[in-house]
């Protein structure tokens, strides 16, 4: 049934009523706005006269007298001095001001919404955190989160950030398994898409969870600040290093974590291998090693991947060679096998003289050979032996010659390496979205982070020897006739390689270096493989 319209009466009424409300808050808000320095001014008047009161409350009944007294004083000296009660009545209503206005409340605590996710967190882990008959149980339905969850931060977008749990002490932290099964809880709940650290305080029952930054991909190959035997592989977490050094990226410069792997004589892990999905950034770390190494040594390059993305280092001063073929590459690590023997020799002999180490043995040799599985494919096809059997000498006894072996393979050809470059290489790098499983296999330890659901190229982990893995950002180092990469990074490239000879700026010392490795006329012919 069709409602009945009111009375015309009845509603023009109305109407004039709320018109009427309308214009009295108008008026009310126009006149708040007018006196609100008035009643600002009196508020405070008001709270100054309280607090008058109560000082004077407060004070001692024979003190009173004297008190009394200073302010009669000083009342008059102001009535004395010239413009005296003018400043003094603009003093009071400035204080009274002051005391007047009005605080902005300062939020204590968390905001409903933040309650509302630590307080499903919570339920969520009591059936992993409870257990029956517990008589002062830390986790219950429908219990005290706040007893549980010592410290929280939120992100501006309301999403946890850190959080540390205390957990009941029969809980079994040192097992993997009941570990991992919190994590994946947190984890979830705490939004995916993120990497988190998981770190575990078993003495004192209690688990900081925290979400890592992104690894910054704003560092391109530079001067870096470290010492001779030093080179930087990337950059890492604050906390996972001791030290910094100054960076120059588009912010300007700044202190950046490097991950610092020492080679030489004194090296727990003389020889690196790099591991990465394809296009993942290893044969980009690689530059940026050679980079690094040509400001004190000498390089040889082998490229079994023959996509001349070392193209750029050919015939700099300090480049022992640049070998894409697999006769060439046969030929170069011939010679550094034979130049590392010819180094123990000299290191022997200067020993037994009681001699110090002699100066041709001194300049660091850097062997990098990038993809050697590809390489054995193409010299087994043309019957020559696996090149990667000439890296024997150099990667048993290279570390007390000074010479440092690195090899850069795809994940996928993992089965290509040989026994002697896995045993020899304990400076690890994995990069790009490789499953943890795979990390855990080459790097030995699993990461103690979540995974990323995406990686920039040049992001994976490092672990030296036996140490904490670490999350790796290799600093840009593209090829600098890659036009697709950014200009700024390929111009540093260019800047960090040495001026060829007869561009001028040459290094002659380095020149001669190169010239001292003989070409080999022929390939050495296929050897039985290592058993
Ligand atoms: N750290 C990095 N920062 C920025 N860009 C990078 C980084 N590492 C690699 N890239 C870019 O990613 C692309 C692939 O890099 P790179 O050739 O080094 O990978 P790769 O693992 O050797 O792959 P492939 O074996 O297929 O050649 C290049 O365009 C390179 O410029």
């Amino acid at each position: 049934m069709a409602r009945r319209p009111l009375p015309r009466i009845l509603t023009s009424g109305s109407a004039q009523i709320a018109r009427s409300r309308e214009l009295a808050r108008t008026a009310a808000d126009s006149a708040t706005d007018v006196l609100h320095p008035l009643i600002t001014v009196g508020r405070g008047l008001r709270k100054l006269a309280a607090m008058a009161r109560s000082r004077w409350a407060a004070t001692p009944k024979e003190r009173r007298g004297p008190s009394l007294f200073f302010v009669a004083a000083c009342v008059l000296v102001v009535a004395l001095i010239p413009y005296g009660p003018l400043i003094a009545l603009i003093t009071v209503m400035a204080a009274a001001a002051w005391a007047g206005r009005v605080k902005a409340p300062v939020r204590t605590g968390p905001a409903d919404a933040e309650i509302a996710r630590l307080t499903a967190l919570y339920e969520a882990l009591v059936p992993y955190f409870s257990a029956e008959g517990d008589p002062a149980p830390l986790f219950a339905h429908g219990g005290e989160w706040s007893k549980a969850f010592g410290s929280y931060e939120f992100d501006d977008d309301g999403r946890l950030t850190r959080l540390r749990v205390s957990y009941p002490a029969w809980f079994t932290d040192s097992e993997a398994a009941s570990r991992e099964r919190i994590e994946r809880l947190l984890h979830a709940k705490s939004g995916r898409g993120r990497e988190y650290r998981f770190a575990w305080d078993e003495e004192g029952n209690q688990l900081l969870m925290s979400v890592l930054p992104a690894l910054s991909t704003a560092i391109a190959a530079q001067p870096f600040v470290v010492s001779p035997g030093e080179t930087v592989l990337g950059f890492t977490d604050p906390e996972s290093v001791q030290r910094t050094v100054p960076v120059t990226s588009p912010n300007g410069v700044e202190q950046a974590p490097p991950v610092v792997w020492r080679t030489g004589p004194r090296s727990a892990e003389p020889h690196l291998l790099v591991l990465g999905d394809p296009g993942s950034g290893a044969t980009t770390l690689l530059r940026s090693i050679a980079l690094q190494a040509l400001r004190h040594g000498d390089v040889l390059i082998v490229e079994g991947g023959g996509t001349g993305e070392f193209a750029c280092f050919t015939g700099r001063p300090g480049v022992l060679g640049v070998e894409c073929g697999a006769a060439g590459a046969l030929s170069g690590l011939e010679w550094a096998a034979q130049e590392t023997e010819r180094r123990l020799i000299a290191l022997n002999r200067a020993r037994q003289a009681g001699l110090p180490v002699p100066e041709d043995t001194r300049r660091p040799l850097w062997i990098l050979v990038d993809r050697p599985g590809a390489l054995g494919h193409l010299a087994a096809a043309d019957g020559h032996m696996d090149p990667q059997e000439l890296l024997r000498v150099p990667l048993r006894h290279g570390r007390a010659a000074q010479v440092t072996v690195v090899v850069a393979e795809q994940l996928d050809a993992e089965q290509s390496l040989t026994e002697t470059v896995r045993t020899h290489t304990r400076a690890r790098v994995v990069l790009g979205p490789v499953p943890f499983e795979r990390v855990e296999a080459v790097l030995g330890a699993a990461p103690g982070t979540t995974a990323a659901d995406a990686v920039p190229p040049g992001r994976g982990y490092a672990r030296l020897g036996t140490g904490e893995v670490l999350r790796i950002q290799v600093p840009a180092t593209p090829d600098p006739f890659d036009d697709t990469s950014a200009e700024a990074h390929r111009q540093a490239v260019l800047g960090l390689l040495p001026g060829r000879p007869d561009e001028g700026d040459g290094n002659e010392d380095a020149a001669a270096a190169a010239e001292a490795r003989p070409a080999l006329a022929k390939p050495p012919v296929a050897v039985p493989a290592e058993g």
